[in-house]
């Protein structure tokens, strides 16, 4: 039987939630993940120091004892974030990152970003006290087609903001495209990327061939298989600009199922196990380590865990669905197997 034995990896952008769904969501992101970045994207968002600090507070509540889980938190930018605001946040220790989300591009964006102006004098200060800029990389132009969002705002934004903040630390978040990795790529050290266990194993024909797969909806969306490829090759490297961000999203079914269903994948029951199924379909498995345990921590000038996970490659079939609070979630691959397992 394979077996393979990695440094304890980190999840460098998961969605917990709240409330009654959040002993669900931890119970699965502590299984075997050391920290995780957890998204501000609440409702109300986490706009302040304060605000992620109690949800920072509620998430260690539900950690199972045993497990050594610390989350990393983030600050929700808004038009209105303040310098201030920044340098209080990075204060408390516990907030690692302030995200971009542009007002309207994805789940609770509402109160994000409308002019990117807005946020110069936030990202300034997050350039002077090094505090992470984690972005959500999609225009949300309805005139421009959703499958060009991401390159046309790595052309039009993202370029900029690099070019205006050269030593603020920057994070594109769950890469979708061949344009991201080309432009992370030949960016300085100073511009990394996640990418998600789902954008590794599918492609838009997964999603839409032969039937609409609500569970794949995601965004930014999937792309075509040429995409899918160029982010294979790209976390298959061995660039230490590249780890592992799952973006589990939660959406309870029923919200997932509908005429007008929301955008998100839920993948942290396996997540560990799902990225270890693309690494290998490229005969990669050796890169494994380093994209899921290395290059985050590198990155966020934090220590690598120093203990170990081995995964067996050992067949499993997930279940149709799990309890999320007082719903249930679909997670990708329900009532299909999966290749590995964590011993
Ligand atoms: N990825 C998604 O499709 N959805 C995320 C938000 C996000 O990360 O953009 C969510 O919070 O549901
Ligand atoms: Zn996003
Ligand atoms: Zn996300």
């Amino acid at each position: 039987m394979t077996t393979i034995t990695i440094t304890r990896p980190d999840d460098w952008h998961i969605h917990l939630r709240d409330g009654a769904q959040l002993k669900d969501t931890v119970r699965d992101i502590s299984r075997y993940m050391g920290r995780a970045i957890v998204m501000p994207n609440l409702v109300p968002p986490a706009i302040d120091t304060q605000t992620a600090l109690t949800y920072y507070d509620r998430i260690k509540a539900k950690v199972p004892t045993g497990s050594q889980f610390e989350p990393l938190m983030v600050l929700y930018l808004t038009d209105k974030t303040s310098p201030d605001e920044i340098r209080k946040a990075k204060a408390s220790g516990k907030i690692v990152a302030a995200k971009l989300y542009p007002a309207g591009a994805t789940t609770n964006s509402d109160s994000g970003v409308t002019t990117l102006e807005n946020i110069y004098p936030a990202l300034k200060a997050m350039q002077e006290v090094g505090m992470l800029f984690l972005v959500h990389g999609e225009v949300t132009d309805s005139s421009i087609d959703i499958f060009d969002r991401e390159r046309v705002f790595i052309e039009n934004i993202l370029s900029k903001i690099v070019a205006d903040f050269p030593n603020l630390k920057i994070v594109l978040e769950h890469i979708t495209t061949k344009d991201a990795v080309d432009f992370v790529t030949q960016a300085s050290d100073n511009v990394a990327a996640t990418i998600t266990a789902h954008h590794l194993l599918y492609n838009r024909n997964h999603m839409l061939a032969g039937g609409i797969r609500p569970h794949f909806y995601c965004l930014p969306i999937l792309k075509r298989n040429t995409h899918q490829q160029a982010l294979l090759a790209a976390a298959a490297s061995g660039s230490k600009k590249f780890f592992l961000g799952t973006d589990s999203a939660p959406h309870a079914q029923d919200k997932k199922e509908a005429a007008c269903g929301c955008a998100g994948s839920y993948t942290a029951h396996a997540a560990i196990e799902l990225y270890a199924e693309a690494f290998e379909s490229v005969n990669a498995l050796d890169k494994l380590e380093a994209f899921a345990s290395f290059n985050g921590p590198d990155f966020y000038n934090l220590p690598r865990n120093t203990d170990t996970i081995t995964l067996v490659k050992k067949s499993w079939d997930v279940p149709a669905s799990y309890p999320l609070g007082d719903t249930n979630v679909v997670p990708i691959r329900a009532g299909e197997a999966i290749d590995w397992q964590v011993e």
